[in-house]
């Protein structure tokens, strides 16, 4: 067995099994067949959830994610001093209009991407001395450019370990207007950064956007989130040299339901499309979300699946046999590389998935520990900088190992729909955007161990 050890301390208590070794799938005895609920989307929550704080008045957020990456959200709220009131999956966000409670205090923000990239900028609009850590993986994940736009704009940095990473302590003084930079080529979350705090800034911010965005819809939810909480950002980002310019002003308080997150959708589908089975999920509108992983449904069409596009609901139909033979680019939604990366194996042609470099600095090297997996199973695969090419073939049982990666455990658990006795190391990390995954899928036939 490999060595590896999860950071059990970026689990919150809305995680489970994160006591549990490992967890031993089997396939289900029927066709699956089902309607699925999904919790909300990460990305909508956090966002949600940060607007609210430094809105004025009380927000309602319903469809509210509980996962750690939103419990994380919810308690660096609180430590700064936003009361937040949860009652099931609808938060109660009574916002600061901009002035935090608490002018100090150290803030652990887990292994959450959003958190550590949404937090500095919306911090550094007012006055105070913030510690802000996160998990080992999180604390080695980039951070540096959004750190020096902020830097640029009036925020000082010190740092605990390296330089321009977590931990670090914040010396926020309010943020000058003016141009920022920004590459686009490692995390969208920089720009989505940078934007969510703008408004507050003593005078408008421009972020200039350098190089090709990967994930550049995640920038687009940001700007929709911001126009619903009242701000009127001004974008351009379909040049070559794409800006956004927000003007100064405030958010106001808004009472929002959440989509379903689109990302946990996807193991559903996939799952469809591995057993020839019928699964629906419900509340999704797929002409209307931002949420990029939607493009998913147009790969499982090109490999045999029948969708439904309900407008609230989607319905994916697997085929008797599952196409391959073609390349996709993941620049735009590659949360979903693993996804795809596992369902090729059981088409009937390879599938090189391409752009997708920047997920090497996701919750492990992605590309790496995927091709390290499927090798275990026996599996051909070919490693690329940027993607891998998964060659189609019987998976041998194995003990897989998850890189304390919730989308390494749920991707490689499809497996358990083709293979008996397949085993997972750490299935508690599915908790980062699910922690009921397991038994989600318990509940669609499959039986489940730990
Ligand atoms: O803004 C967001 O909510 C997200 C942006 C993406 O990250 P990167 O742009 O850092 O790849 C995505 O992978 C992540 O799951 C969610
Ligand atoms: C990359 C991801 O998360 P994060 O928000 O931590 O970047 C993810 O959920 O796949």
């Amino acid at each position: 067995m490999d060595v590896f050890q999860p950071d059990l301390a970026a689990r919150s208590p809305w995680s489970a099994h994160s006591d549990k070794q490992q967890v031993t799938i089997n396939p289900p005895a029927a066709a699956l067949e089902g309607t699925v609920r999904i919790p909300g989307s990460k990305s909508l929550t956090n966002r949600a959830l940060i607007m609210a704080a430094l809105a004025e008045g009380k927000s309602q957020i319903s469809g509210l994610l509980l996962s750690d990456d939103s419990y994380w959200c919810i308690a660096a709220l609180e430590q700064l001093g936003v009361k937040v009131a949860i009652d099931g999956e609808t938060a109660y966000v009574d916002g600061c209009g901009g002035n935090w409670p608490l002018s100090s205090g150290e803030l652990y923000v887990g292994a959450a991407g959003t958190i550590a990239r949404f937090l500095p900028g919306a911090l550094a609009i007012g006055n105070g001395v913030w510690t802000i850590k996160g998990s080992k993986r999180l604390s080695e994940r980039p951070l540096a450019p959004l750190l020096d736009a902020l830097t640029d704009l009036g925020a000082t940095f010190e740092y605990e370990q390296s330089e321009r990473s977590l931990p670090l302590v914040l010396r926020a003084n309010g943020l000058q207007g003016g141009t920022a930079m920004l590459p686009g080529s490692t995390s969208s979350q920089f720009i989505s950064g940078l934007l969510i705090a703008a408004p507050y800034a003593k005078a408008p911010i421009t972020v200039r956007i350098e190089g090709e965005v990967v994930q550049k819809d995640y920038v687009e939810m940001t700007l929709e989130m911001m126009a619903l909480f009242g701000a009127a950002p001004e974008a351009s980002l379909s040049t070559d040299a794409p800006f956004i310019t927000v003007p100064t002003g405030k958010y106001e308080a808004h009472s929002i339901l959440l989509e379903p997150d689109v990302s946990t959708c996807c193991y559903f589908w996939a799952l469809a499309a591995l057993t020839a089975g019928r699964i629906r999920t419900e509340g999704i509108d797929a002409s209307r979300t931002s949420q990029p992983d939607i493009a998913m449904l147009g790969v499982l069409e090109q490999m045999g699946c029948t969708v439904v596009r309900g407008e609230s609901f989607v319905e994916v139909q697997g085929p008797e046999r599952l196409k391959g033979g073609f390349t996709v680019s993941m620049q735009k939604w590659s949360d979903q590389t693993l996804t795809l990366a596992v369902l090729a194996i059981f088409t009937d042609g390879s599938i090189t998935l391409k752009d997708a470099a920047h997920i090497r600095h996701h919750e492990c090297d992605r590309i790496a520990a995927i091709c390290t997996e499927l090798g275990k199973l026996g599996i051909h695969v070919m490693e690329h900088e940027d993607g891998l090419t998964v060659y189609p073939g019987k998976p041998q049982a194995a003990l897989l190992n998850s890189h304390d990666d919730h989308r390494m455990a749920m991707a490689l658990s499809l497996i358990g729909s083709k293979v008996s006795n397949l085993r997972i190391s750490d299935p508690g990390c599915v908790s980062k955007t699910n922690p009921n995954y397991f038994e989600q899928l318990a509940a669609l036939g499959f039986q489940i161990n730990y």
